[in-house]
């Protein structure tokens, strides 16, 4: 679960501040996808900067599974991040020289510790289980050069999951694919989604995609508005 409440967030800009995120407010369930659209620079990264702590709001609160990150030093924000947070972008950031199987892995070394017995096993296990979840058992071996956009967008979102988050954000997934590709991309993210039980915010210009999320938000001036209401997730922006 991950609770956004009241969240304002400005930059400098020459004397004055420009407003990225005008009060914004949004809760999204576990097992639950999240839609946000809007046009560019209304706020949508600075919005999945924010929830995935990265980005510290001037105002607001963002709460992970109850705990919230505003109250933790940044030592424990860190971590809170480390441990529940999965993020997918919009390019998929692979290592060129790692094979899919070693992509996850590299995830799991900087997210458990290595010290503990049968942690590397673990790691594999989960990682196989992984590529096999996002339709790439047969790819595993191959590097990024060697994989399509929409296998390397897939290997980026198993990465994502090795270290079970409880919270997906996913910026752009589809716009770097053709539309039949981006419609198995969202596909996918929907199921992990529901058998992760992750709550997942995707940022999406593609209005096709909406409809089939669990809910959908237009970002408008830093401002979120639903584009639908749905009983287990809700929004606010004032
Ligand atoms: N680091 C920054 N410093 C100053 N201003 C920023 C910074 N990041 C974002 N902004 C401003 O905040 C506003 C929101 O930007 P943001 O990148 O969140 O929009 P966006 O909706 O994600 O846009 P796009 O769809 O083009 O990616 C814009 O006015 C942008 O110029």
């Amino acid at each position: 679960m991950i609770d956004l409440a009241h969240i304002t967030l400005t930059f400098p800009d020459g004397t004055s501040r420009v407003t990225a995120i005008d009060d914004a407010s949004l809760h999204v369930e576990a097992g639950s996808t999240v839609g946000i659209t809007g046009p560019s620079g209304s706020g949508k990264s600075s919005l999945l900067a924010v929830a995935s702590t990265l980005t510290t709001p001037d105002r607001g609160t963002v709460t992970i599974d109850g705990i919230e990150a505003s109250g933790l030093s940044l030592p424990e924000r860190a971590e809170l991040r480390r441990t529940r947070v999965g993020l997918v972008f919009q390019q998929s950031n692979l290592l060129s020289s790692l094979t899919a199987f070693e992509q996850l892995l590299v995830m799991n070394e900087l997210t458990t510790d290595r010290r503990r017995r049968g942690a590397r096993h673990a790691a594999r296990n989960r990682a196989a289980e992984l590529l096999e979840a996002v339709g790439l058992s047969r790819d595993a071996g191959k590097r990024p050069s060697q994989l399509s956009g929409g296998q390397r967008q897939r290997v980026n979102i198993a990465r994502a999951l090795m270290h079970r988050p409880s919270v997906l954000i996913v910026d752009e997934p589809t716009s770097a694919l053709d539309q039949e590709r981006g419609t198995q991309i969202v596909d996918l993210l929907l199921r992990l989604t529901a058998e992760h039980d992750t709550a997942t915010i995707l940022v999406t210009h593609d209005q096709r995609i909406l409809p089939r999320l669990t809910s959908a938000h237009m970002m408008i001036d830093g401002r979120l508005r639903p584009l639908e209401q749905d009983a287990s997730v809700s929004a606010s922006g004032r």
